[in-house]
């Protein structure tokens, strides 16, 4: 594709690709100089001309000479605009999730009900990019624009054609997941996180409803989860942009979960879809997962899925990797759960999942990661004191801060915890500790390889360790 057809005027040289970061430029490619959090975008324009930009994609205000200026006050959106008409055609099917806690579970769900009804689909988020033969990982949730839509085209051309994605508050602030139709987008919940980013609350649900507000197709529909105390804003977002909604959950109308009856290794829910009752073996421990399964459901319905059928098929679902994974039994046999939970509401929800499977102590084994919102650690140290019977606070990436503050901020929230800060150690504790009636929780690493501590990622998988430890 040549320039001029990209951005109009002659046809100019032969557009290669998109970049966002100069060292990344190659001869053709098209440079978004942006203004972020730690560098001025902006500063590198004569380095990506010198290494071959033939456009940048910047503020009217910046210099640039040598290449093309395509001059926008909003460039993020701008680039993504062009860069998905280079990259286009997508998968003809697309979703996107957004809230605090639950996107990567419900977009994988998602995939899985789409592949049970006999579609190629796929999922973008925190575990890659996964199809029903593979899993590549990415490093961030949502990358940068370009590595998105390369990745989604790159999806359609192994002739995916359903894909349900991501979107991370980050992603959507700094619109990196943009440009490509989407049919479909669900509100999962919103509470504390990532106020070292947005600062507030009202700004951190901002960036979350510009998916449904901008980013949805204008004819597409919204699936809100609606026993959150912020669902009624997401329900007037999405009305305001005449959105089809589609409201689930205990208050919801569209899938109303009715009653949820817990089983050892899954649960029962009553739901009432289309005015009839359906009862759904879901083979997945908690009510939050419960909460993401309907709504992956109520996606998979929303973009054309039966609803008995979708319903039926949640028995058929494949746990997500690292939330509640069942890990280990330890020598007393009481169960090792693996989870992802990392903020107050996300933990508070995996210990009351687990405090049914419990008939003596709950173990918690948690930490907090560094360089992330400092507010948050009291705060999920109070939601440990509350709900385990028994804490051990250990490390969690500390990335580049002192990994004692970071446990000293988390203690201060449950005193009473025992300190451990190397995370083998702490796991290897509570699992020598754990009896037949007690089960252990590990929170806060899900399905990641690596501890973070300064520029270092130190390979550790907890459910690993923990199977080590157990045996
Ligand atoms: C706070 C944040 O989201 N930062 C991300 C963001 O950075 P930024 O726009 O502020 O960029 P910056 O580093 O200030 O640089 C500004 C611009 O100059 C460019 N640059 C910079 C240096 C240089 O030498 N040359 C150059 O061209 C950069 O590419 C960038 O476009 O864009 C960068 C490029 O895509 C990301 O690498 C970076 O992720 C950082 C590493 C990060 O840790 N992000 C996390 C918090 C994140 O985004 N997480 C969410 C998930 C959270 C969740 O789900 O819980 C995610 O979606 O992954
Ligand atoms: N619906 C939910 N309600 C409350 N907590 C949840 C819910 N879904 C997930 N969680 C908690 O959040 C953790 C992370 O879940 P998941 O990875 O699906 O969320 P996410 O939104 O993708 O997270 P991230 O922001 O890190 O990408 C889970 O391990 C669980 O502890
Ligand atoms: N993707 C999220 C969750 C990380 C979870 C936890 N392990 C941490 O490092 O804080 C983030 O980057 O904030
Ligand atoms: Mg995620």
């Amino acid at each position: 594709m040549r320039l001029g057809e990209l951005i109009g005027g002659e046809s100019g040289p032969e557009v290669t690709g998109f970049a966002i970061d100069h060292r990344k430029i190659a001869p053709g490619n098209i440079f978004g100089a942006f203004r972020g959090t730690r560098a001025n975008g902006e500063d590198f324009i004569p380095d990506a001309v010198r290494a071959g930009a033939v456009a940048v994609v910047a503020r009217p205000e910046a210099r640039v000479t040598g290449a093309a200026h395509v001059a926008d006050p909003e460039p993020r959106r701008a680039f993504a605009r062009l860069a998905a008409r280079y990259y286009a055609p997508f998968p003809t099917t697309v979703a996107a999730v957004t809230g605090t806690n639950g996107k990567t579970s419900t977009v994988e769900l998602a995939r899985q009900l789409w592949r049970l009804a006999g579609h190629r689909a796929a999922s973008i988020g925190t575990l890659g990019v996964t199809t029903a033969d593979d899993q590549v990982s990415t490093g961030l949730t949502t990358p940068d624009v370009a590595t998105f839509l390369m990745n989604m085209a790159g999806l359609r051309r192994e002739g995916i054609s359903h894909a349900a994605f991501e979107a991370s508050s980050h992603g959507l602030a700094q619109y990196r997941i943009e440009g490509l139709p989407v049919l479909a987008a669900a509100f999962t919940n919103l509470s504390r996180d990532h106020l070292d980013y947005h600062e507030t609350m009202e700004a951190y649900l901002a960036a979350k409803l510009r998916l449904f507000s901008e980013v949805v197709d204008s004819d597409g529909t919204a699936v809100i989860w609606a026993d959150d105390p912020v669902s009624s804003q997401v329900i007037d977002a999405a009305r305001a942009r005449g959105l089809k909604v589609m409201t689930v959950g205990e208050s919801g109308e569209a899938l109303r979960l009715a009653s949820r009856t817990t089983a050892l290794l899954g649960q029962t829910l009553q739901v009432e879809a289309d005015g009839r009752a359906h009862s759904v073996n879901l083979p997945l421990i908690g009510a939050y997962q419960a909460a993401n399964a309907l709504v992956a459901a109520a996606l998979v319905i929303a973009t054309g899925g039966d609803v008995a059928q979708t319903l039926g098929d949640l028995a058929r679902v494949q746990p997500v990797r690292g939330r509640l994974e069942r890990a280990a039994l330890t020598k007393t046999c009481a169960p090792v759960y693996v989870d992802y939970a990392h903020t107050p509401d996300g933990l508070k929800a995996a210990l009351e999942a687990l405090r049914p499977h419990a008939s003596e102590r709950l173990i918690l084994v948690f930490g907090a990661g560094g360089d992330r919102d400092k507010g948050k650690r009291p705060e999920m140290g109070r939601v440990a004191a509350d709900f385990a019977d028994r804490v051990i606070v250990t490390d969690d990436n500390p990335r580049t801060e002192d990994a004692a503050a970071i446990r000293a901020d988390v203690l201060a929230g449950v005193p009473d915890a025992v300190e451990i800060g190397g995370r083998r150690e702490a796991i290897a504790a509570a699992i020598a500790e754990a009896g037949a009636r007690d089960v252990v929780l590990i929170a806060g690493k899900g399905h990641e390889q690596g501890q973070i501590v300064g520029d270092r990622v130190l390979p550790f998988d907890d459910v690993t360790v923990a199977r080590e430890c157990a045996a």
